[in-house]
């Protein structure tokens, strides 16, 4: 890897992007939140009557059918817990080269990595995008510095996993198959969690760069807490809409790991990010999928003879995550790869 965005918008009074950060033209007409993302109360669908909590489901059908995304409110998980975890990541970025060294341009695999853009090694242009990508689960990763990193990863990893196992049975019921259906036939207690941090610094010329390209998500579903700064979109219906998540929620969406188990009912929906010349974007994010070892295909109960055929092939989680993350981030031509 060479220079980090961070590094070069720090290293100098920055007026124009250097000509590899130039991304094809992403000026298409953006929506301004018209249509809220819609929004699932944890609270009642953990803790609230049975009529609530079908209310609830009812409500997570509609959002996993109309529009892959859906913001969950008072999920329990303290807005201090989520602000350090944030001020942390802050602080990881701030290291020094040096500090940074034995996590840079490592393999896909390998359980903490930090560069910058998504995979520079095979990229004609770079992303205006920072990361730190550590395996969380089922065996617990950390690096050593800043101070106090460790336990508080931990803890937020715990806490969005439970929040994303019970999300996960909620979807189970939404799609007609036995609440602990995922859980057993992904083998979720052992599966894989990411934690993903990344930075966004202020761009010169924000309408030239970009963030992170159009792309789905691997996996069951992510979790994205973000700073007050905006810039994530999300592609509902053929148009871009801005996607602000009210203060204190998780952006959940569904990666193409459902999309496979759900046979296509619930979609991963594309999704980028765009940046701006005025703040710094920080986004902590969790990304939770089956075991590594599991073999995701459409469930059984949701693929029947002539009139519905299963219209994804079988492959094993971790072959599909090595795909994915050792090419370009492009769109969903990973899952494309697996369409019948
Ligand atoms: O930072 C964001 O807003 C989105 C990040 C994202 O899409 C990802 O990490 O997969
Ligand atoms: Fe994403």
């Amino acid at each position: 890897m060479g220079r980090t965005v961070k590094d070069l918008t720090e290293s100098s009074d920055l007026k124009s992007i250097p000509s590899e950060y130039i991304v094809p033209s992403h000026a298409d007409e953006v929506e301004e939140a018209q249509q809220q993302v819609p929004i699932i109360d944890y609270n009642l669908l953990t803790l609230g009557s049975p009529e609530q909590r079908s209310k609830i489901i009812d409500n997570l059908r509609s959002a996993c059918l109309d529009w892959g995304f859906f913001m969950v409110i008072n999920h329990g998980v303290p807005e201090s817990l989520i602000n350090e975890m944030m001020n942390l990541c802050l602080n990881f970025f701030d290291l020094s080269p040096e500090e940074k060294s034995d996590y840079v341009g490592k393999h896909v695999l390998n359980p903490i990595r930090c560069g910058t853009s998504f995979n520079t090694s095979v990229e004609n242009s770079y992303f205006w995008r920072d990361y730190l990508k550590i395996l969380v689960h089922p065996d617990f990763h950390a690096p050593l510095k800043p101070d106090g990193f460790r336990e508080t990863s931990n803890e937020y990893c715990k806490r969005t996993r439970e929040v994303v196992k019970e999300l996960l049975k909620a979807i189970s019921e939404s799609l007609g198959l036995e609440e602990d259906y995922i859980e057993k036939a992904l083998e979720t207690k052992s599966g894989q969690q990411i934690l993903v941090a990344n930075l966004y610094p202020p761009c010169p010329q924000p309408e030239l760069a970009m963030g992170m390209p159009p792309h789905s998500d691997h996996g069951l579903l992510t979790l994205l807490a973000q700073n007050e700064i905006g810039g994530l979109q999300i592609k509902h219906k053929g148009k871009w809409i801005a996607a602000n998540a009210l203060p204190n929620s998780f952006m959940v969406n569904i990666g193409d790991h459902m999309e496979i188990l759900s046979n296509g009912k619930y979609k991963s929906i594309l999704h980028r990010v765009v940046v701006n010349n005025k703040a710094t974007r920080v986004t902590v994010v969790t990304a939770n999928g089956p075991s590594l070892d599991a073999v995701v295909t459409p469930a059984s109960n949701l693929v029947g003879f002539e009139n519905n055929p299963p219209l994804y092939q079988g492959m094993k989680y971790k072959e599909y995550v090595e795909l994915q993350e050792s090419n370009q981030l492009d769109g969903k031509s990973c899952l494309d790869r697996l369409r019948i």
